[in-house]
């Protein structure tokens, strides 16, 4: 059986990556998995930094190939905030909702044309005895100014997507999963990956 781990304690991402990865026959587990394993501190500058603290922290527990998923939202209007701060741009303990509301009040006034924004999704690989090493993918986008949807997780209530005219929440996942940053970022280890899970099922 192939199986990859997702460092992640987030059941959107969870849900997202056993969407892409499932009708390849790979089993996916996440730390949702593993409830006992604590949240990995989120130390880092950049995505690329914690996505890697994240999956060296989980392979060298498991001892087995892990990816790590840092992500986030930058807007331009706000200099690229919230950044790598976008899960708990509104404070603790991290609420989607709040954090939606936060950026609304911060972008008030903020014409359509200057709200344009992306998601960043840096994953990172950790295979045990190696050095970790990272890809990424962006989804460019604009900030409405009230939500539109019930699908994804986050900020796709706020995320208007103009290559489909809807916000991210009002597509499908099928429909999300073709465009977004996660996704983009994943096609670049999909050559990769067959051989690195092969490694993995041997080790
Ligand atoms: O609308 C969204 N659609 C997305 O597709 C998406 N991807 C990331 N984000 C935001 O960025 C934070 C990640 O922060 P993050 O990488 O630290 O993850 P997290 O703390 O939620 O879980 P974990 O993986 O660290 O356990 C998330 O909470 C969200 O606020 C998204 N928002
Ligand atoms: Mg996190």
């Amino acid at each position: 059986m192939k199986e990859v781990i997702i460092a992640t304690k987030n059941p959107g991402k969870a849900r997202e990556f056993e969407h892409i990865f499932s009708p390849r026959g790979i089993v996916v587990k996440t730390l949702l998995d593993f409830p006992e394993f604590p949240e990995v501190e989120e130390t880092g500058t950049t995505f690329e930094e914690n996505a890697i603290l994240k999956a060296e922290a989980v392979s060298k527990a498991l001892n087995k190939m892990v990816i790590g998923d840092d992500s986030g939202l930058m807007i331009d209007a706000l200099e690229g905030r919230p950044g790598i701060y976008s899960a708990r741009y509104a404070g603790e303990p991290k609420n989607d909702e709040n954090n939606i509301d936060k950026v609304l009040s911060e972008l008030t006034g903020v014409p359509a044309e200057k709200r344009t924004a992306r998601f960043y999704c840096a994953l990172a690989v950790a295979v045990p005895g190696q050095e970790a090493f990272t890809v990424s993918g962006t989804c460019e986008g604009r900030i409405l100014e009230e939500r539109r949807g019930t699908n994804g997780f986050g900020y796709d209530p706020v995320f208007f997507v103009p290559e489909k005219g809807v916000a991210m929440a009002e597509l499908s996942s099928d429909e999300k999963n073709k465009i977004s940053h996660r996704a983009n970022a994943l096609m670049k280890l999909d050559e990769m990956l067959d051989s690195l899970l092969e490694r993995a099922e041997r080790s």
